[in-house]
């Protein structure tokens, strides 16, 4: 599939299909944080996710160094684009002839990294227009603006073809929509053997119900949280076979714990940190086979 295969995404911007999605189109037409920007900035990958792995101390040196916060930007930077290899990692044997979808992309940071590691073409869709033509401005500079391309488009109704992609994620973007509608949409543009891997925060069943810090980072970001057990039931449903499940959240807190301590907080670390540490949040990443 090339971009000129599917004209219905270039052609003309189509209108949110829910008020919900007006409103989030709206935010993240409107966000601007610089915990985001300043990040991005380090090489030019943009991303909307959380790091993982361990913090590198001897990298950052002595807090009191005048260099420590651009050290400290560099270093959440390096966990966050951790993230996104770890991602890449469960695509499978992915060539340079295929198509990859990206299903809530972002700035695009992660397709870049998937074009880089696989040659291969990448579409993305966001429902924000900044987003996307920040996206492809970035192709542009990068000349890779024939094999990476963001999109204006509702992912529970995207124009790719029935079987054309060969593997398709959602990175942190799964608790914009409902999973039924999300998984059928994947379920239908992935070939039979391809692959499907998101990596989210979704609650614990194990604690009960959505604690009150689920609660405060729905509100903080406009979205709706789903359980672990709602992601593998949909699943099921539509044809993903869980191939890999990894419980991350240990691998995400140093991330959080660093990011607690910059200049470039937002408010919504300790709703994160004590979510990950009393068990009722879980930062997870799923890969599942198409069959
Ligand atoms: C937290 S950001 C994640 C961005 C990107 N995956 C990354 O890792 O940098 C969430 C993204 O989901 C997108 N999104 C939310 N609902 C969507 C929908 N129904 N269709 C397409 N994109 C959607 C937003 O526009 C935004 O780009
Ligand atoms: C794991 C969960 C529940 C994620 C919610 C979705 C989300 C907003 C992710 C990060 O975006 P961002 O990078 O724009 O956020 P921030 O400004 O906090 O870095
Ligand atoms: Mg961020």
């Amino acid at each position: 599939m090339t971009t000129e295969t599917t004209p219905a995404l270039s052609a003309k911007i189509p209108a949110p299909a829910t008020p919900y999605q007006e409103d989030i189109a709206r935010y993240w037409n409107n966000e601007a944080r610089p915990v985001n920007l300043r990040l991005g900035d380090v090489d030019g990958l943009y991303h909307h996710h959380y790091g993982i792995g361990a913090v590198d101390h001897a990298a950052l040196g002595d807090p009191e160094h005048r260099e420590y916060e651009k050290k400290l930007i560099a270093e959440l930077h390096r966990l966050e684009s951790a993230q996104a290899e770890l991602l890449l990692d469960h695509l499978g044997a992915i060539t340079s002839d295929d198509t990859l979808v990206d299903a809530g992309c972002g700035r695009g940071g992660s397709m870049v990294m998937a074009h880089r590691r696989f040659g291969c073409r990448v579409q993305g869709v966001t429902l924000s227009k900044t987003q996307a033509e920040f996206g492809n401005g970035r192709a542009r500079d990068l000349r890779i603006q024939d094999h990476v391309r963001s999109h204006v488009c509702n992912m529970l109704d995207t124009p790719f073809e029935k079987g054309s992609v060969a593997a398709s994620w959602n990175n942190e973007s799964t608790m914009y929509v409902d999973l039924h509608d999300l998984f059928a949409e994947h379920s239908r543009i992935l070939k039979v053997g391809g692959r499907y891997v998101t990596i989210t925060g979704c609650w614990n069943p194990r604690y009960g119900q959505p604690s009150k810090w689920v609660s405060q980072i729905n509100a903080h970001f406009e979205c709706n949280i789903h359980s672990r057990r709602e992601y593998l039931r949909a699943m099921a449903d539509n044809r993903l076979v869980p191939q890999t499940i990894i419980d991350l959240t240990p691998d995400t807190l140093p991330y959080w714990e660093l990011r607690a301590t910059s200049s470039l907080v937002t408010g919504i670390e300790e709703a994160f940190i004590e979510s990950y540490r009393d068990g009722s949040f879980q930062y997870v990443l799923i890969a599942a086979d198409r069959v």
